[in-house]
Parts: C-alpha cells; structure tokens; sequence
C-alpha cells in the first residue's frame, strides 16, 4: 500500500484526540506524520497497514510521540465497525484494525506461524516481526473480541485462551510490560499471566531512536476466570453501603481477607523481581534525587491545577523527608499499581501491566525504585474504591445530609480497614517508621499524579485525589466546587 497521505491526518487527529488511550489529552496537537511500521494480509482477505502517528504538541513540551495506529482498509463501508471508524482514503473506507475480527485473525496467524523453539527467531510479516516464548499452541479458529474496558492501550481476547495487548504510545526500546512478562513467566512466578509471544518492528529505527526496537503488541494466556480487583473492590463497598448501620467487618461483602491475600501476592511478585532484576542500595546522592523528583513532580502538577498550590507547601517537607533516610534498596516493581491492574482468578490474585505510568518516560520506568512506590499506589486505590462509590450514592443533591455523612464515614472506615489488611499482610512484621516516612511521600507523590491524571482524563473525579493530598498534607479539605 502506498504511505498515507497527509490529507488523511486530520482523519486521524479526530479519532486520536477522542481515544481512550490518548496520553495528550487536553493538550492541542496536531499529526506531523506517519509512518508504516508494517503491513498484514492483503491477499483478497483483510487488509491491515499499521502506522506509528508522530503526535507534536502546539505548547512546545516533550517532543514528538509515537502512536501506534493499526488501520483496516476496506472496499466497502462495513456497518458493524461504524463505532470504529477513522476516515476515508481515496476510496477505500478506514477503520480502528483492533475491532475488526477478521483484521486481528491476521495477527493471530502470524502469532501462530512463530516458531517457539529459538525465543529469538519470529515470524516476519511486512515490516513486522513475530515471536513466540512459550509453547502453548494457539487456537488458530479463535473469535477476536476487544476488551471493553479499554484504557492506555488496547486489548483483543482470542476465544478464551490469549489476549493480545496492543501498545498505543510507543517508545524505541524494551517495553517494561512484555519485558517484566517474559522474565516472570521464566520464573515460575504465579502472580501474572503467562507470556505467549510479543510483535516488534523490524525497519529501520526511527530517527533519534539510537537504532533501538519499537516493541507494538504482546500475546498472553487469557485469565479466563479473572474478576477485576477494581469491580469486587467497589462490590464490597456497595455492600457495606445496603447496610450501613453495620461495621465493615460485620458486612457478608467485607473485603479484608482478599485485601490480605492481595498483599501477599504483591510481596511474593517483589520477591522475584528482586531476585531477577538487579536491585542497589541507594546513597544520600540518590535519595536526594528521589525526593527532588517528587517535588518537581508536584511543581508541574500545579502548573496543571492551580488548586495544589494551597497545599504545595506542607508537602515540600514530606518529600524532603525522604532524602533523610538511611539505607533504601531498590529493585524493579510494577511502577503504577491499582486495583485495576489486579485480577482475582481461581487460582489467587494475579497482576496486570507492568507497563508503568504511561506519562512518565520510558527509561524511567525501568529505572528500580522502592518497592513501597507499589504499597502506596495500592492504598491510593482503596481510598479511590471507597470514594468513588460513595459518589455513586451521594450525588443526588436530594439525599439526607445525616445518611451522606454516615456513608461516607462508612467509606472512610473500609478505605482504612482494607489499607491496613494490605499493608499489614504485604509486611508480615510491624512497617518501620523509616517506611511510614517512605509509604505516606510515595502516596502524596501517587495522588498529585492523580491529580493531573484526573484533570486530563476525569474532571469530574478530581477531588478524590486532591482531597488525598490534603489528609496527607494535614490541612483542611479542598472546598473546590466540581
Ligand atoms: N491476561 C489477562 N486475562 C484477562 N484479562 C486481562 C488480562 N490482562 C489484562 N486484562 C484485563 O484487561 C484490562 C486492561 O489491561 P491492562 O494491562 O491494564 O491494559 P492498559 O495498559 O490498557 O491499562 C485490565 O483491567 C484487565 O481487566
Ligand atoms: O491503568 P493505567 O495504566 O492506564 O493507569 C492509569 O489509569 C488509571 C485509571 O484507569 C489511573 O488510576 C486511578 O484511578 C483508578 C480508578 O479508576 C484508581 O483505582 C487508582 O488508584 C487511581 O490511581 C492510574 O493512575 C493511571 O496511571
């Protein structure tokens, strides 16, 4: 197929801006480019070309971002993929490749033709280079189906045995998500999904990239039974709210136990990694850099919200805190860690995308870090499951203010309750104070990038974390309106 033209970039400025996956969200942009990464199929069947989108910004900051945008090219408008419609092209009509099944049985073959036996050796389609790590056969009859629960990136599940995760923001290097997969499935670990197989970019690298690999999609064993940590977590809450004359412990939903075992599948997972990764024992020099990090994280996030500022400086001495410290070994962790990134199986809890937070650049997110960073997004999320439930019940102007106030002095006490079943069960012995000092910077630091995350993505939410940050900052609740 020929190169796009640029006639269809503002084709595909609509359909990025409006993306779930689109990190630039409240930024104006504009498409300076596309190039093919690589193209599948084409033989009379489905036609798929996959672009990586240069994505500038008009306010000047961070450079150039690659998106990564699989396009289905079809003769004929097809009235099931409207909802995944891109643009036109000459006369061909373009469409999102993730929804179109007959698209992502292209992948699936190509999954299915790499050899397992050398992890090196792959599949090559146009541009395109396939690899298999592990040999579990891949039914090759398999419906494509897409994950509604779309986010950073984009998920399709083959029948009820792989999921495919198409990356979106695409960075030359090694993917931390496919990287982190390969080496715990290597390990044995029980905590994730097995890794089948992963897709890289075989053309020239891109300028500026160093001559590294663009990785852009990664197989895995389907988790067929999984509940979403984020689900049940809201579940229990809903429950203890049906009868909130009574005490989180004495409701049947009650969440503790799984908040515990949850606990020790994270510390479990840090085992390995600590063991599989390298890990270091910071000096003064480096914990200053920590602590210098999360002020500069917050001084950027009140350029964002303006609100912060009221709190900016009550969190300046938490974070000095942790240049204090004595002894902070670090390790690789799983770097943005919530209960939407846990799934409960029948075989216990397993963890999702070690992609690390999106926003931050790559070779950050493979730098190790305090295992305490993973502790604190996990109580972050309890805080997030409690509240965003009461917002539920409680957004109607009509409710009694006496019933409002007991829930949400409900939804404090199993905020509270689950995060010290988590902490207690992932320590297994009294937390330090040095680690207090540690969990409660690396939450403050966690809720100021909700802050700017949820400004980005959710307004409507951003007083959840910016009430965070006052509780951790001592002073009084925000008292912005939403
Ligand atoms: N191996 C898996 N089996 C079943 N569901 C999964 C699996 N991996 C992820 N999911 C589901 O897909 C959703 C998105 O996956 P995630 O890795 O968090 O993607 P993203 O990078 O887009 O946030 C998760 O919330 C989880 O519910
Ligand atoms: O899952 P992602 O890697 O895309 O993570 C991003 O999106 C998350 C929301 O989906 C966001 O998490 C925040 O909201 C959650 C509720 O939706 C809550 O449980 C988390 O505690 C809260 O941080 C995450 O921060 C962001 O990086």
């Amino acid at each position: 197929m020929p190169p796009i033209p640029a006639d269809f970039h503002p084709d595909l400025e609509r359909f990025i801006g409006t993306a779930r996956w689109f990190g630039g969200k409240g930024r104006p942009f504009r498409v300076t480019g596309a190039r093919r990464a690589g193209e599948l199929g084409g033989d009379g069947g489905a036609q798929v070309v996959v672009e990586l989108v240069s994505v500038t910004y008009d306010d000047g900051v961070g450079g150039v971002e690659l998106y990564q945008v699989p396009l289905s090219l079809r003769r004929e408008p097809e009235e099931r993929l409207e909802h995944a419609f891109v643009g036109r092209w000459d006369d061909l009509h373009v469409y999102d490749a993730v929804h179109d099944r007959e698209a992502m049985a292209l992948w699936l073959r190509a999954f299915g033709s790499a050899p397992t036996a050398e992890p090196t050796a792959g599949t090559a389609a146009d541009g395109l280079l396939f690899h298999r790590s592990a040999d579990e056969e891949l039914d090759l009859t398999a419906q494509a189906a897409m994950l509604s629960a779309e986010q950073s990136n984009s998920s399709v599940v083959f029948g009820e045995q792989a999921l495919m995760k198409v990356f979106r923001k695409v960075t030359p290097g090694v993917n931390p998500d496919i990287q982190v997969h390969d080496v715990l499935t290597r390990a044995g670990c029980d905590h994730v999904a097995a890794l089948y197989g992963w897709l890289d970019v075989t053309g020239e690298a891109p300028e500026g990239s160093g001559g590294s690999v663009i990785q852009l999609a990664m197989l895995q064993q389907f988790l067929r039974t999984a509940s979403d940590g984020w689900e049940l977590a809201r579940a229990s809450v809903r429950n203890l709210f049906a009868e909130a004359d009574l005490h989180a412990d004495e409701v049947g939903g009650d969440f503790a136990g799984e908040s515990a075992r949850l606990g020790i599948a994270l510390a479990e997972t840090h085992v390995v990694l600590a063991e599989e990764f390298p890990t270091e024992q910071l000096d003064q020099a480096a914990l200053q850099q920590v602590a210098d990090g999360m002020t500069a994280r917050l001084d950027a996030a009140v350029d964002v919200l303006p609100e912060l500022a009221a709190y900016a400086e009550q969190l300046r001495p938490l974070f000095a805190a942790v240049a204090g410290l004595e002894g902070l070994t670090v390790q690789r962790i799983h770097g943005d860690l919530h209960l939407g990134q846990t799934l409960r199986t029948v075989k216990g809890w397993k963890l999702v995308d070690f992609e690390g937070e999106p926003a931050r650049p790559l070779a950050d997110r493979l730098l190790p870090e305090s295992v305490w960073r993973d502790v604190a997004g996990m109580l972050r999320s309890f805080d997030y499951a409690a509240q965003v439930v009461h917002r539920e019940f409680d957004s109607d102007p009509r409710a009694e203010s006496d019933v409002v106030e007991q829930r949400l002095h409900r939804a404090d006490e199993w905020s509270e309750r689950n995060r010290d079943a988590f902490v207690a069960a992932y320590a297994g012995r009294e937390v330090t104070a040095a680690e207090r000092v540690l969990l409660a910077a690396f939450e403050a630091d966690k809720a100021v990038y909700e802050c700017v995350y949820e400004a980005r993505n959710r307004p409507g939410w951003v007083m959840i974390p910016l009430s965070a940050v006052a509780r951790l900052a001592g002073g009084a609740p925000p008292a912005v309106a939403e």
